[in-house]
């Protein structure tokens, strides 16, 4: 007779399926949709389940970049702005196991574009929302909402998510002794955001308590630690508004910012259609103009510096347009379209000093657009292209300038994409609050990460399975092979 294989025991077979469906239920994941001013984008972050209010680490698994225009493009069809979202959400449910649909939550916050697209009008931007909150809610997911992002939110969030993937808040406990690594004001990077429609700053500083501009305070209690922090988002100080504010200055059009043979026809109304800039329309006939390169990065400083308004301060110190700002502290990171723009630029390294930054960046400015063009056509899109000089010029302006960096401190500011595998942005900072995650007193146990997390309990559960087939195997009838005495 055929020996049975005890692989092929209902038993052996549903402690096997139970042994991976505890592993896999071992995960919880969350869903962030970033729809900013110039694109959406969704992130899936994956966390060990048994330690939501704990020290679990919570990691990026996925990124899905909508195609097309960020949300508040879509006033004119707001159905459209639903669903451009759906491509990437079917690619949210092939990432997440299908069982864990319904208790991984989703959240979309959207920041500058649908500020200004709400301060414009106001019932196109609840249009917008309602289209995409339909598009949410035919997801299997559990849909907690879309909402506007206050500036504050998205500064502090960005603030948390750099401070949490650098592991910057937390205590480290070793043989029963807890020790501090690295807490508090004294050790908590700076972030700096920015976007195509608004800009965030936000760090600690001992000399910031919230007393002095109260508005840029945010406070909080992470892992026992108590942290003020200063933030402020500039509206209209992203790169693509700035770009407006520069464009409607008297410059418009012989522009430095722009290549040497630069030469574009122009609608007006791609200019000043934002709130931005709409009051500085100018009066005239036509709807074009022509928009004229002059490539010169000293000149294109001057532009910038145009943009910002250094005249009233009616606190100790400023940055721009009258906002409070105390010094700058420690280390900063930058990170979007700082990154963006830098990376193509390849001016990452802030260990080079300033004035050889600066010179690099004048003799990109100072290449005439048929060499640009010739170089990079294949790989970047010319509109991006064109605005690679302006951008560099506008970042070390806004910096320098507009927050008082100086060529000592420029060191202190790295340009990041990633830490750890996961993106630099709002969107972590924003579920680990919204899920509770980080909690307000320091955890026992020092923080696992999510890899070494799965690595345990796979390790742990491959042994139970061991253990009990062995027990398995000794409890099975065997063959008796000695000779029975009768
Ligand atoms: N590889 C890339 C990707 C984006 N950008 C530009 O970087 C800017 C900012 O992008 P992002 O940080 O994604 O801004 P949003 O989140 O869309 O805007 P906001 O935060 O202001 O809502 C935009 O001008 C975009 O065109 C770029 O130059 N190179
Ligand atoms: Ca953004």
């Amino acid at each position: 007779m055929k020996e049975k294989n005890p692989w092929h025991r209902p038993v052996t077979i549903i402690i096997t399926v139970i042994g991976v469906i505890a592993i896999v239920t071992l995960v919880t994941y969350g869903i962030v949709l970033d729809a900013g001013s110039s694109h959406t984008s969704l992130y899936i972050y994956q966390w060990p389940a048994e330690k939501d209010n704990n020290t679990g680490r919570v990691e990026q698994k996925h990124h899905c970049q909508v195609a097309g225009k960020g949300i508040s493009s879509y006033t004119a069809t707001p159905y459209k702005a639903g669903e451009s979202l759906i491509s990437c959400l079917k690619e949210a449910k092939e990432n997440i196991p299908q069982k864990m649909h319904p208790e991984t939550p989703l959240y979309l916050g959207a920041t500058a574009g649908m500020r200004l697209l709400k301060l414009e009008n106001s019932s196109a931007s609840d249009e917008v929302f309602k289209a995409v909150e339909k598009t949410l809610r035919g997801f299997p997911f559990s849909y907690q909402g879309a909402r506007l992002l206050a500036g504050q939110e998205e500064g502090a969030f960005g603030w948390v998510t750099v401070n949490y993937l650098d592991d910057r808040l937390t205590q480290v406990s070793m043989g029963g002794f807890k020790y501090t690594s690295v807490h508090g004001n004294e050790s908590a990077k700076g972030a700096l955001d920015l976007g195509g429609a608004s800009t965030q700053i936000s760090f600690v500083s001992d000399e910031y308590n919230g007393s002095e501009s109260p508005d840029n305070a945010v406070s909080f209690r992470l892992y026992g630690y108590d942290y003020t922090l200063y933030t402020h988002s500039f509206l209209c100080y992203g790169k693509d508004q700035a770009l407006r504010l520069a464009l409607s200055g008297p410059t418009a059009i012989m522009d430095p910012c722009f290549h040497k043979g630069y030469n574009e026809t122009k609608h007006y109304a791609a200019v000043y259609d934002s709130p931005c800039v709409s009051d500085q329309k100018p009066q005239i006939v036509s709807e074009t103009f022509i928009h004229l390169g002059g490539g010169n990065f000293t000149q294109c400083q001057e532009v910038i510096k145009s943009v910002f308004n250094f005249t009233s301060c009616r606190y100790s110190r400023c940055s721009f347009n009258g906002i409070f700002q105390p010094p700058l502290q420690g280390q900063f990171g930058a990170f979007s379209a700082y990154f963006f723009v830098m990376n193509f630029l390849n001016l990452t390294d802030t260990s080079v000093p300033l004035k050889t930054v600066m010179q690099k960046l004048s003799d990109y400015c100072a290449t005439p657009w048929t060499q640009v063009c010739a170089y990079f056509k294949h790989d970047i899109p010319l509109k991006y292209l064109a605005e690679y000089c302006f951008s560099g010029t506008y970042i070390l302006t806004l910096m320098m300038e507009g927050y008082n960096f100086t060529s000592e401190t420029y060191s202190s500011i790295k340009y990041i994409q990633k830490i750890k595998n996961s993106d630099a942005g709002w969107t972590l900072g924003y579920m680990l609050n919204l899920t509770n995650m980080i909690p307000a007193e320091a955890p026992d146990s020092p923080p696992l990460t999510y890899t070494s997390y799965v690595s345990v309990v796979t390790v742990m559960a491959i042994l139970l399975f061991v253990i009990f087939i062995l027990i398995l195997y000794s409890l099975w009838p065997k063959c008796n092979t000695e000779p029975k005495i009768i």
